[in-house]
């Protein structure tokens, strides 16, 4: 059995804790608040962030990361992108040994445009860390904390890791595949909140069913285009965590991304939506990251673009609609130009 510090105790942060108590590991869960470290020792809740869920006594609360630390074998991160180069670099200053670093995080970094994994290689020193994974799919932590049937994926450029969070986290309601394309994993995972967006955003504005399926199609067609131009397998953005956390986010009233949308298109700001959400919303920082990345590729992807506007320039949603819809014609596969018989 492992002992896995778990560093970020939010929602998906206590659910993966509950996955890994399940499964026999011990865990430390690390987060900065006080009084919900004592709330998750002295009762087994962590209602700020799921509520009534009782949480198995085997998952201890840590504020002090470098205790959380002590003798962990596995570092699980779990905190929201833009805090993970913080935790990193406080973190790399308590280890003495190589640890497998697994994430479960999901965005990419704007400015430099990495994504997680990238991250951590760049933060932390390769005598620290023996290996960097990933595990991403459709997993919402209110249903991974009641413990109802979830799947998911772990990738690494390292098989053996692959396999090892693969073991550390399958019981029998949580199924971990592995896929070798770390590229594609991460990307899917990140780029799917952008859209999600965009599908709360439709439901705001009371479009319906036609325009949220456009959107997830086209929009999956823009995440593969950018994920190909970065090295990505097309195969990875038809399984768990292309497609699968597309369908999820896209569809489920627990995702925190398509709520935000939906009040944009119900016309609140940004920061009033901000203000009422009290969970992060990875989609926002992420769109900026893509727009970014796709103007650096070269990489035509409208959906990312327009929400861009509407996110940091204050298009207006509506505004937004039209101008997709307005775009000159396209072929729906670029590559599949077949000459009618
Ligand atoms: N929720 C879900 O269903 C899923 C989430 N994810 C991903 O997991 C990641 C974490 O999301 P989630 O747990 O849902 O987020 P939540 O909003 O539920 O919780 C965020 C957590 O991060 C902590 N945090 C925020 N800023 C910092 C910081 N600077 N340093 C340390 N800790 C910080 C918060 O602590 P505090 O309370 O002190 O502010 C809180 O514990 C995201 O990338 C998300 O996309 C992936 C799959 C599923
Ligand atoms: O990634 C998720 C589910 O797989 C959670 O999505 P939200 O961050 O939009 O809640």
């Amino acid at each position: 059995m492992s002992k896995v510090a778990v560093l970020g105790s939010g929602s998906w942060g206590t659910a993966l804790s509950i996955v890994l108590a399940d499964n026999g590991h011990d865990v430390r869960l690390w987060g900065r608040s006080q009084k919900q470290a004592e709330e998750i020792n002295q009762h087994h809740y962590n209602n700020q962030y799921l509520t009534d869920v009782k949480l198995p006594s085997s998952i201890v609360a840590y504020t002090d990361l470098e205790a959380s630390l002590h003798d962990a074998d596995t570092i699980l991160l779990v905190v929201p992108t833009k805090a993970m180069r913080d935790v990193l670099g406080e973190l790399r200053n308590y280890l003495d040994r190589p640890l497998p670093f697994i994430h479960a995080s999901k965005g990419i970094e704007p400015g430099t445009h990495f994504r997680i994994s990238e991250i951590i290689e760049e933060e932390v020193p390769q005598h620290l860390r023996s290996s960097v994974a990933v595990i991403s799919g459709p997993s919402h932590a209110e249903e991974v904390a009641l413990r109802q049937p979830t799947t998911i994926t772990s990738s690494s450029l390292n098989p053996e890791a692959a396999k090892y969070v693969q073991d550390l986290f399958m019981t029998n309601h949580f199924r971990v595949y592995t896929n070798p394309d770390l590229i594609g994993v991460e990307i899917g995972g990140a780029l799917k909140n952008i859209i999600a967006i965009g599908a709360g955003m439709t439901n705001g504005l009371g479009f319906g069913d036609n325009a949220k399926a456009a959107l997830m199609t086209r929009g999956l067609a823009e995440i593969a285009r950018l994920g190909l131009k970065l090295g990505a397998s097309p195969l990875t953005f038809a399984g768990l965590s292309g497609l699968g956390d597309l369908i999820v986010t896209c569809t489920s009233v627990h995702s925190r991304n398509w709520r935000a949308g939906n009040m944009l298109g119900k016309g609140k700001s940004i920061d009033e939506v901000l203000n009422e959400m009290g969970m992060v919303v990875e989609g926002i920082r992420t769109t900026k990251a893509a727009y970014e990345l796709a103007k650096k590729e070269k990489v035509e992807m409208p959906i990312t673009n327009v929400l861009y506007d509407v996110l940091f320039h204050d298009k207006s949603t509506k505004e937004a609609v039209s101008e997709l819809m307005g775009r000159v014609k396209k072929h729906e596969v670029e590559d599949l130009k077949i000459d009618p018989l």
